[in-house]
């Protein structure tokens, strides 16, 4: 494992080694030890996966305080364009995007600290996403902001969306509870 990206002062790209062989491939997605040496949070309390056809998107999503929490995100089938964008106030970049291809075969794990609305478009049908999360699932600080509202061109004209994030309002309605802290 390594990193091998940073970007928007928070968001890390890990790189694990690929074992291929004759029976397939071998990731290893998490070392405690090696989040710990990065100043990463590394209590994750939570995991859970979704499934995606083709030409969905979900996000864009986050937990407000006291709920916030650090996400790890990686594709164990299928291939995505995972999306990520700064909500934290005062921050140098607020409102940056930034975006990256996880695929089943090429190791690359995004790490997402508190204060980024995350979001994916599915590029494969049935393409599984795996989360880990500092701090569990809460309904009523689940939130999000809309997909479509902070530039990124997605590339893609009808996505297949849920109505909850059809419902979300655009980045520049939303007041955003997380305040940028320089380290
Ligand atoms: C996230 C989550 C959802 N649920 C429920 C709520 C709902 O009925 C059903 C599906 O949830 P959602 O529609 O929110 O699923 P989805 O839109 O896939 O939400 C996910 O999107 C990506 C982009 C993320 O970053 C994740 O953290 C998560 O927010 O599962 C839980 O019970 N526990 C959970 O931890």
């Amino acid at each position: 494992m390594k990193i091998i990206e940073k970007s928007l002062n928070g968001i890390v790209i890990i790189k694990s080694n690929v074992f291929k062989d004759n029976r397939g491939v071998f990731i290893k997605t998490y070392h405690k030890e090696f989040f710990e040496k990065n100043n990463l949070d590394s209590e994750f309390r939570e995991s859970f996966f979704s499934v995606s056809k083709k030409n969905v998107i979900r996000g864009m999503h986050f937990q407000t305080p006291p709920d916030e929490h650090a996400k790890l995100v990686y594709c164990a089938y299928g291939k995505i364009l995972d999306v990520v964008v700064d909500i934290r106030k005062n921050s140098p970049t607020y409102g940056q995007f930034y975006s990256i291809e996880l695929t089943q075969d090429n190791g690359k794990i995004i790490y997402i600290p508190k204060g980024f609305a995350h979001g994916f478009k599915s590029l494969t049908d049935n393409s599984v996403v795996i989360y880990l999360t500092t701090k569990e699932y809460s309904p009523k600080n689940d939130s999000g902001i809309r997909w479509d509202s902070f530039g990124f061109d997605w590339e893609i004209e009808n996505p297949i969306i849920s109505n909850r994030d059809k419902d979300f309002l655009p980045l520049s309605k939303f007041d955003s509870p997380f305040i940028y802290e320089d380290k």
